[in-house]
């Protein structure tokens, strides 16, 4: 799916998606902002969804707010790579966007739940790198879902008494981060972004480049 582009030291390599998913309320919106604002090459993955716009989302920035309709035309006209259905609503992520920035030798970060990764990593493993986010506790969890103070109490209490099947998927990922300080958190995960693309399997141009170092020593 993937194609390549050129890492910061020049040497070509394939893009990766870089997948966080956790229970809601442990962070993940939070640190995808601040991995978006500070990892160059990172283009975030704007999802579909059916559910009722938050105060302070904006349509197209933080989800593209569909119908049901909407939807399941895009499911059945195949425009999505991945779909699920997450606390009585719909979410998938939009194929073209995503294969454009990975054309364009850009990193894709995707805020998704298990499902939702499962799917990618059966399309593309090797390309995928994926972050679990535990919150530090079940109270914090709770704490943090109030004071984003975005949702009912109605809709809190669904979201807790999902939290712990969300959770039950964590040993599927390839990295887990607790988040007890954020910037901490963001440190753990903006790390393993810089490690993945690093990786020897997706740096296509090493090869070469080598090649080139040796004929520079035999020269
Ligand atoms: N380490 C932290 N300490 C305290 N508060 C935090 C921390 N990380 C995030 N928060 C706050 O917790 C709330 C929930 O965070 P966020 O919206 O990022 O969660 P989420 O995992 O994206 O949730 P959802 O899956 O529902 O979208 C926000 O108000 C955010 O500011
Ligand atoms: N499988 C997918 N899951 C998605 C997608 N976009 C978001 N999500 C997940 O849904 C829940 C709830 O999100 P919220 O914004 O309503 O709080 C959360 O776990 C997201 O990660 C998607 O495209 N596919």
């Amino acid at each position: 799916m993937t194609t390549s582009g050129h890492g910061t030291d020049g040497v070509e390599r394939r893009g990766l998606m870089f997948v966080l998913s956790s229970p809601s309320g442990a962070g993940k919106t939070t640190l995808s902002r601040m991995l978006i604002d500070r990892m160059p090459g990172l283009r975030m993955s704007v999802s579909a969804t059916t559910r009722a716009m938050r105060p302070g989302e904006v349509d197209g920035r933080d989800y593209l707010f569909v119908d049901k309709a909407r939807f399941d035309a895009m499911v059945k006209g195949d425009e999505l790579l991945e779909w699920a259905t997450v606390f009585d609503n719909s979410y998938g992520t939009p194929r073209a966007p995503v294969e454009a920035a990975l054309s364009a030798g850009q990193d894709v970060l995707f805020d998704i739940d298990w499902q939702g990764t499962q799917q990618l990593r059966e399309k593309a493993r090797a390309d995928v790198v994926s972050v679990f986010i535990l919150p530090p506790s079940a109270g914090d969890l709770e704490k943090r879902l109030h004071s984003r103070a975005q949702d009912s109490d109605e809709v809190i209490r669904k979201r807790m008494s999902r939290a712990s099947h969300e959770m039950s998927h964590w040993a599927e990922y390839d990295y887990i981060v607790i988040n007890h300080n954020v910037d901490d958190a963001f440190a753990e995960v903006q790390s393993i972004l810089k490690a993945e693309r690093l990786k020897r399997e997706r740096r296509t141009g090493l090869v070469s480049f080598v090649r080139g170092l040796q004929g520079q020593l035999q020269g």
